[in-house]
Order: structure tokens, then sequence, then C-alpha cells
């Protein structure tokens, strides 16, 4: 087989890898099912107000972001569970940052939801 061959099943693979976190993501994780509900919401009412192409780009973006986010603290929440299941201060202080990263990120989403539907509205 090619190198280029290899790094084509190589990358086909990593997809499949990363599908599967997606899944286990939102199979598991209430958080990332409750952002995903939210989503479908603002899907559907994007639909209902016809926002335009611009509109759906930051409101996609907004979405996207706030569960890319929400998948990267579970994973640092695993990590530190599992690098140190007891109670710590560090610890601590290494979730709360990681949950402080998902709150700017639910913020900028708020923020553009607002930006984009209050005209809607008024
Ligand atoms: N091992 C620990 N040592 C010190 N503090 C901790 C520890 N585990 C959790 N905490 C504190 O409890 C908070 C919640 O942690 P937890 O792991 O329960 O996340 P969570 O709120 O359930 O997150 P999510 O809802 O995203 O799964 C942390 O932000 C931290 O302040």
């Amino acid at each position: 087989m090619s190198n280029f061959s290899k790094f084509i099943l190589g990358r086909i693979r990593g997809c499949g890898y990363a599908l599967k976190g997606a899944l286990i993501l939102i199979k598991t994780e209430p958080s990332i099912q409750v952002q995903a509900v939210i989503a479908i919401i603002m899907t559907a009412l994007g639909f209902y107000m016809n926002i335009t192409a611009t509109e759906w780009i930051l409101q996609t973006f907004a979405i996207g972001l706030v569960m890319s986010i929400e998948g990267l603290n579970t994973t640092v929440e695993a990590i530190a569970d599992f690098i140190h299941p007891d109670f710590h201060n560090k610890i601590g202080f290494i979730k709360d940052i990681a949950a402080g990263a998902v709150f700017i990120a639910a913020i900028t989403a708020v923020i553009i939801g607002g930006i984009i539907y209050i005209p809607y509205l008024s």
C-alpha cells in the first residue's frame, strides 16, 4: 500500500474515532444533551423567522462553539478524575477554569442570539 493510501486510510479511521467520540458525548453528557436540544430549537426558530444566510452562519458557529468547548470541558473533567479521583484544590481549579471557558462561549452565543433575533421581535 502506498504512503498516500495509508495517509487517506488513517484520516478515514480518525474520522471514525471522532464520530464515535461525538456520539459518546451526545449519548452520555447531560450538558451536551441540553445544548443539542437548544440547538434544535434555535434551528427551528431560524426557519420560522426566515433568518438570512449571514445569520445562519453566525448561529451555526455559536452552536458549534458552545458544543465543542463543552466537549473539551468534559475531556478535562475526565482527565482530572482519572489522574486524581480524590478531592484536591488544584483539580477544583482546573475544573472551574474549564467550566469558565464554556461559560464564556455560552455568553457569546446568547449575545449572538440576541443580535440576530431581537430585531425580528421589534
Ligand atoms: N476532585 C475534585 N477536587 C476539588 N474540587 C472538585 C473536584 N471535583 C469537582 N470539584 C468541584 O466541583 C465542580 C463540579 O465538578 P464536576 O466534576 O462535578 O463537574 P460538573 O459540574 O458535573 O460538570 P458537567 O456538568 O459539565 O459534567 C468543579 O468545577 C470543582 O469546583
